[in-house]
């Protein structure tokens, strides 16, 4: 895949089966939107193939689009919208008919403690209230294939435990959840699966077992700095620190 000259993929080859959580990890810029962005059909011009629910997704034929769920990194919410209308609009767009989307969007709102605010503008909504509105959202239609990314941002504890357990749920049901995010020790413990891209590659595919045995014994956010080759964070927040305090910088 490339952005204009820059190459931003590098044959990543994946086989995804139901019912797997894959941990979808990697540095800042890796490509991970990226790929997920091709799997939804919202970046073209990628070379080689993608197969969703085995159909090719260039075949032209779109319906897969409402078997998947997304919890997008940036929220396009639209603000000037209420919950329950966003939710409408959204479950409409899946092919859930009005009557329906309504029923589940107000039930699943009681769930999130968000009753009090269902007709309240999305903007007035706090941070985690947003993120909240958008996992529903993304599961509205009881979509087979989830695509999450970094979804526990902004939620308090209570709700994150909910999440957790909800994904595991889901995939014991042989739904199929990618999930991105930057909290290791989160991405350690739901996931089945994990998969750590680096500038575009797949540099380690397998169970936190397997992945283990890669590199030395230890928690993900240390399999992550080892398979990264990241060792040096201390001498880089001292650095930071000297240039911030506007001081003599060192080697
Ligand atoms: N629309 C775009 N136009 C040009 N370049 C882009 C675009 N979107 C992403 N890129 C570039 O593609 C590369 C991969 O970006 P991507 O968003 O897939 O990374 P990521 O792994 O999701 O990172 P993060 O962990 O920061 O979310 C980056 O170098 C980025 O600058």
């Amino acid at each position: 895949m490339m952005y204009g000259t820059q190459r931003v993929l590098n044959g990543v080859n994946l086989d995804v089966e139901r019912g797997q959580i894959i941990g979808y990890i990697g540095p800042n810029g890796a490509g991970k939107s990226t790929t997920v962005k091709i799997m939804l059909g919202l970046v073209q011009g990628y070379r080689g193939q993608v197969e969703i629910f085995g159909e090719d997704i260039a075949s032209g034929d779109v319906a897969y689009k409402r078997r998947i769920g997304y919890v997008p990194e940036q929220a396009d919410l639209y603000e000037n919208l209420t919950a329950m209308e966003y939710l409408l609009f959204t479950g409409e767009l899946y092919g859930l008919d009005r009557k329906n989307a309504e029923e589940k969007a107000q039930k699943l709102m009681a769930e999130f403690e968000l009753s009090d605010v269902l007709h309240s503008r999305i903007s007035s909504f706090s941070k985690g209230m947003k993120q909240k509105v958008l996992i529903i959202s993304s599961l509205l239609h009881d979509p087979d294939l989830l695509f999450f990314d970094e979804p526990l941002s902004g939620l308090d504890a209570n709700s994150m435990m909910i999440i957790r357990e909800m994904l595991a749920q889901l995939a014991e049901q042989g739904k199929t959840i990618f999930y991105s995010s930057h909290i290791m020790d989160v991405v350690e413990k739901i996931s089945n699966r994990i998969v750590l891209l680096v500038n575009g590659e797949v540099v380690a595919d397998g169970s936190f077992e397997e992945l283990q045995k890669m590199s030395e014994k230890g928690s993900l956010s240390d399999i992550f700095n080892q398979l990264t080759g990241f060792t040096d964070h201390a001498n880089r927040a001292e650095r930071i620190l000297a240039i911030v305090e506007g001081g003599e910088v060192g080697e």
